[in-house]
């Protein structure tokens, strides 16, 4: 039995002067997909920050593949991609995977090949700034996957895309897992739990469960993740769920929701600790 990717123990983190967790621990396998959902601003851009070793304020354990979270052994070995495309808007597709490989040293041939793989051999000679959301978000996603690190942390990778390329980004997850490459992604579209071999579910820096699709919809007695969700809020606070939050529980803290400044150049290397 390998040893986990993730070991997380007592992680307490504070932004500002609010704890966005205080003391939560769970495990990550190895070589799986683990789903980071919940709605806006439950903490799932701090946890893996947390988790990459960018996040100031950060007490408790957490080791990733065996070192301490930010350990220079694991700049190559640990991939992100922040919400925000991080990117050069004044090269092509092919430039900047170009450019990011040699930062990395990832092999030559890597850039056509993470390239292919995320579906943009079409607008390889295309610059960034001509491409849709969507698209340029899938370049981010090409660079973090350069040198086939091990463990891959997206942060909301398929926000904004439409069905049939979410289900093509999920494939390639399941492929680079199949692979051998862990990956630990955030949503908070419930529907895409289904798709992961793990679930981490999180609310206002609470972890929920800790769990796997099957499970979580067997304990709950559903049959669809929104619906889970809901019923463990529920049996939590011992009432009926919201039902406005039944439509949608992104909006459950839609007031906190704060995003993401655009980040360092290169999301191997994610962004200095900020507050
Ligand atoms: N730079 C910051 N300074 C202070 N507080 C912050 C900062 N960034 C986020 N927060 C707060 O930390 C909490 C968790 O935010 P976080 O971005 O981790 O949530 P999230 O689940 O990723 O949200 P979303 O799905 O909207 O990206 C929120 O209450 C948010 O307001």
């Amino acid at each position: 039995m390998h040893e986990p990717a993730v070991v997380v123990d007592g992680l307490a983190v504070r932004r500002g002067r609010a704890a966005v967790f205080d003391g939560i621990g769970f495990r990550i396998p190895r070589g799986e997909v683990t789903g980071l959902l919940g709605p806006s601003g439950c903490g799932k851009t701090t946890l893996l920050r947390s988790i990459v070793g960018v996040q100031a304020g950060v007490r408790g354990r957490i080791e990733v593949l065996g070192s301490p979270a930010g350990s220079p052994a694991l700049r190559t070995r640990v991939a992100y991609a922040t919400q925000a495309a991080s990117v050069y808007d004044d090269l092509t597709v092919r430039q900047n995977l170009r450019f990011f490989a040699r930062v990395v040293g990832a092999p030559s041939g890597d850039a056509e090949r993470t390239i292919e793989l995320v579906g943009l051999t079409a607008q390889a000679d295309r610059r960034v700034d001509a491409l849709s959301g969507g698209q340029r978000g899938r370049v981010s996603l090409a660079v973090a996957l350069l040198g086939s690190p091990e463990l891959v942390v997206l942060d909301e990778p398929t926000v904004g895309l439409d069905p049939v390329l979410r289900a093509e980004l999920w494939t390639l997850f399941r492929r680079l897992a199949a692979d051998g490459a862990t990956l630990i992604v955030s949503s908070h579209v419930m529907d895409e739990a289904l798709r992961c071999d793990r679930l981490l579910l999180l609310r206002d820096g609470q972890l929920v469960a800790d769990t796997t699709p099957a499970d979580l919809l067997a304990s709950t007695g559903t049959t669809d993740p929104e619906a889970a969700f809901l019923a463990i809020i529920a049996s939590e606070h011992g009432s009926a769920a919201d039902p406005e939050q039944a439509q949608d529980p992104s909006r459950a803290s839609e007031a906190s929701q704060d995003p993401q400044p655009s980040r360092a150049p290169h999301p191997r290397h994610g962004a200095e600790a900020d507050a």
